[in-house]
């Protein structure tokens, strides 16, 4: 090397030739052109080799899926570590996420291999990214397009945590081409089934989903590649059992299934229903010594039933400053106790609305309340209450319908207090002759059908309505039902603008017509807002089936027009299954013009009072009911009666409340309130019983005393939220989204956000009721402690609960302990 170089050196370099041997510089020119010609040459014959974009995708998939037997999670650091394709990294990179959780690193290498996963790890620790890294890895591994339709599907137990998979895939996925929807309940069927044939990725709720798959022609889940069970036990369990067959028939077996969840499966039954094929079983903390995250320090505290409440507000106004999720056992309770906190200025001073309050009814209810005030509570309130709460004309429709009457004070969200009033003068008296209740009931009732002419039935609904002060504020729910046969609607309809439709336009009652033949959607979208709703008995129980947010709950009254035909055996099933969604509380009217005398029985209809006011059991009912007032004066008789109601009515708090309140401590709660209870609950020998929130769960009524003044007595000044099953899916979104920006807010939750949903920075999670069971419980708490984030979780408990409950914890791995009783406990009721 050296002599060849130190031979050059010495030598002058000789200058660059071309091929024929002329010298580049002196013919410039020439060896210019030939030069493009060969680039052009070159350039040309690169460009016909250049291969198709899907070709070098092909290639890259391909060079990726040869690095999958490589891959081992111990040695995945980043993301980057594992074989995922360049938008999916870049979409990770993008959402800042960097390093791989223990279950993402365990699960994405089998899941990318094509294997079945059952995947488990704590609340928190990043199960939706192990399983929708994979699903985008599938997909662009099939290079699916939209022509390919559905290629994975997402179930998730509630439209939260499917609204928050989405929201995920959103950011995680948006470098693919793949087209994602979110279908769950309260959304608009057919805009979905418009599109849904065409979305790759479907995130939905198993309920809205079956519905799909048998409603809309057009989709199939034949050429489904994965399926992914979120809350996988939650989905297994009862509840969904039936939907979730229903759904597996329709997917093809050779798709890949994965399952994730706090506290997973292992039932072998399972596992056999969706046909899982040698699955991967990743426990990420099997081995751990806690179930539960290991920054989450949790307590439990053991406490009366009657200091239960007082317990929750004291802790609220304990942690003004803090994110607080509060579960409960079911919708009323915490619809009842978000209403409750929400009164923050109960103090007395100031009406408690709630928000969604219309103008009108609080200006109502202010003005009555002033009035009210003014006088003395005693035998004066009598007449107050009774000018309240029963105005002339109600009172004539209570009469007329002789054995029952409802009044009902609605609050905006049409929910509060109901007062039974006893039958009128006439039921009475006739009572007092010695009659039979059953020959006064079926008596009355036919003379009523016999004699009420159509346009008394409308002014009867109306005046009910208007002696309720029920204002229809936009959102109402129907608050009346008529049901008619198709060919007397248009009829109906007509009288009532003759006759009524001024009181219509004066009151702001919404009306709507809902028969065949209209367009469904303009209906749907409308309907959940129609206080009064005239329909054909079939188009309603369409409603009833499809749309998410109609509801019959708060229903005050159902006619039934021709009503011997309706109830006939055509309309037979129709009517069993609407009964069955309507509140047995509803007044209930029913005429027939033609036929008086041959009115059937009907259908099977919803037991309790009020349900059928032509049948004898109402009507004795209704006489137990009316007993209270040979005891007390107008007043406790309304109040008694109303407080009978409660059962309801107690998951309010407006001013309503307030003013039931003031009456409810002039009752002897210990000695004479026995005579109020309902009968049935006075024969069951638990006289103490007054309602029960749930089964197993009486609430005494000394207990819903100290609730009351809980409520009066709480300023809580912190933001108070509701999440649970009964709201309509905008409002559920809303408050999700409200509770995810706050800082600090309280959340009065039922189980929906139990699952899955993501808050960040949850400081506490108390349990106001004891969770069904461990599992129950590790998902509650899992909503703080998140990802590496601390938390603390108080579980309140009746002494009858605690041995049970603890053990139950203690088998799953819970490290609780008994409260240091830091809490600081006020007693509101001594106040
Ligand atoms: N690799 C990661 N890097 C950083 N943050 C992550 C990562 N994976 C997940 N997270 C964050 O951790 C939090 C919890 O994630 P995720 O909701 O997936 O948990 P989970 O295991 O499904 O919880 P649960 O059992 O309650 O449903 C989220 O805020 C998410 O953004």
């Amino acid at each position: 090397m050296e002599k060849k170089g130190s031979k050059s050196l010495g030598k002058k370099p000789k200058p660059a030739r071309m091929k024929d041997g002329t010298d580049p510089v002196k013919n410039f020119e020439k060896w210019k052109k030939k030069y493009n010609k060969t680039k052009a040459r070159v350039k040309s014959e690169r460009r016909r080799e250049k291969k198709p974009e899907w070709q070098v995708e092909k290639e890259q998939i391909d060079r990726l899926v040869s690095r999958y037997a490589d891959i081992n999670p111990k040695d995945a650091v980043k993301f980057s570590d594992f074989p995922l394709s360049k938008k999916t990294l870049l979409g990770l990179q993008e959402a800042q996420y960097r390093q791989p959780t223990e279950i993402q690193r365990q699960t994405i290498g089998f899941a990318l291999r094509g294997k079945d996963v059952l995947g488990a790890a704590k609340t928190g620790s990043g199960k939706t990214l192990a399983f929708l890294i994979p699903m985008l890895e599938c997909l662009y591994r099939h290079q699916w397009s939209s022509m390919d339709g559905l290629g994975a599907l997402i179930i998730s137990p509630t439209r939260e945590l499917a609204y928050q998979t989405f929201e995920v895939l959103r950011k995680v996925g948006k470098n693919h081409e793949f087209s994602a929807g979110l279908v769950i309940g309260g959304k608009d069927l057919k805009t979905e089934s418009e599109r849904i044939h065409q979305t790759n990725i479907v995130i939905c709720t198993p309920g809205r989903l079956l519905q799909h798959m048998d409603q809309t022609a057009c989709f199939t889940a034949s050429d489904l590649l994965m399926l992914v069970l979120d809350e996988a036990d939650r989905i297994l369990d009862l509840g969904f059992s039936d939907t979730l067959n229903a759904i597996v028939e329709n997917l093809p077996p050779s798709r890949q299934t994965l399952l994730f969840s706090a506290t997973q499966t292992r039932s072998v039954k399972d596992l056999a229903r969706l046909s899982l094929r040698d699955p991967e079983y990743v426990w990420v903390h099997e081995k751990a010594r806690f179930s539960t995250p290991a920054t989450l320090e949790q307590n439990y505290t053991v406490c009366e039933l009657q200091h239960k409440v007082n317990l929750l507000f004291s802790f609220i106004r304990s942690h003004l400053k803090k994110k607080v999720i509060v579960f409960f056992a079911c919708c009323k309770e915490v619809q009842y106790l978000f209403r409750a906190s929400a009164a923050s200025d109960a103090g007395g001073s100031r009406p408690c609305f709630h928000a969604e309050e219309s103008e009108g009814y609080r200006r109502a209810w202010s003005e009555g309340d002033r009035k009210l005030r003014r006088d003395e509570f005693g035998v004066r309130d009598a007449g107050a209450i009774g000018r309240t709460l029963l105005t002339p004309r109600t009172k004539r429709a209570a009469r007329i319908e002789c054995k029952l009457s409802e009044v009902v004070l609605e609050d905006a969200e049409t929910r509060n207090i109901q007062i039974r009033a006893g039958d009128g003068e006439n039921g009475r008296s006739r009572r007092r002759d010695g009659e039979n209740s059953k020959e006064v009931g079926s008596r009355r009732a036919e003379h009523l059908l016999q004699s009420r002419s159509e346009k008394e039935q409308w002014s009867n609904a109306i005046q009910l309505l208007q002696g309720q002060e029920k204002v229809g504020e936009r959102g109402a729910p129907s608050t009346t039902i008529t049901m008619s046969e198709a060919s007397e609607i248009k009829n109906t309809l007509k009288r009532t603008e003759t006759s009524s439709c001024a009181d219509l336009g004066k009151l702001q009652f919404s009306a709507g017509l809902v028969i065949g033949g209209k367009d469904l959607k303009t209906e749907s979208e409308r309907i959940h807002q129609t206080n009064i709703v005239i329909c054909t008995p079939g188009r309603l129980l369409q409603h009833m089936d499809q749309t998410a947010c109609f509801t019959a709950s708060d229903l005050l009254m159902l006619v039934l027009d021709e009503a011997d035909r309706i109830l006939d055996l055509g309309f037979s099933d129709t009517l069993n299954a609407i009964v069955e969604n309507l509140p047995p509380s509803r007044q209930t009217l029913l005429f027939s013009a033609t036929q008086t005398r041959s009115v059937k029985p009907g259908p099977a209809q919803s037991e309790g009072p009020g349900a059928r006011f032509s049948t004898p059991a109402t009507l004795e009912q209704n006489y137990t009911v009316c007993e209270l007032q040979h005891k007390v004066n107008l007043l406790f008789s309304f109040i008694r009666s109303h407080l009978k109601k409660k059962v309801i009515v107690f998951f309010a708090c407006c001013k309503e409340v307030q003013y039931l309140f003031r009456a409810l401590l002039r009752v002897d709660l210990e000695g004479s309130f026995e005579s109020v209870l309902p009968p049935q609950t006075r024969r069951s020998s638990d006289s103490k019983v007054f309602c029960r929130l749930r089964p197993g769960v009486p609430l005494t009524l000394k207990c819903v005393c100290v609730l009351f003044q809980s409520v009066l007595r709480l300023r809580p000044g912190v933001p108070v939220l509701a999440l649970h099953g009964k709201q309509q899916q905008m409002k559920r979104v809303e408050v999700y989204n409200d509770f995810v920006r706050k800082q600090n807010a309280v959340l009065f939750a039922t189980d929906i956000a139990a699952r899955g949903l993501d808050f960040p920075a949850v400081n506490w999670v108390l349990q106001f009721d004891c969770p069904e069971d461990a599992d129950t419980y590790i998902h509650r708490v899992g909503r703080t402690a998140r990802y590496k984030e601390g938390g603390e979780a108080l579980l309140l408990l009746l002494p009858s609960e605690e041995k049970n409950m603890v053990q139950l914890l203690q088998d799953k791995k819970v490290p609780i302990n008994t409260s240091r009783s830091e809490l600081r406990v006020c007693d509101f009721s001594k106040l």
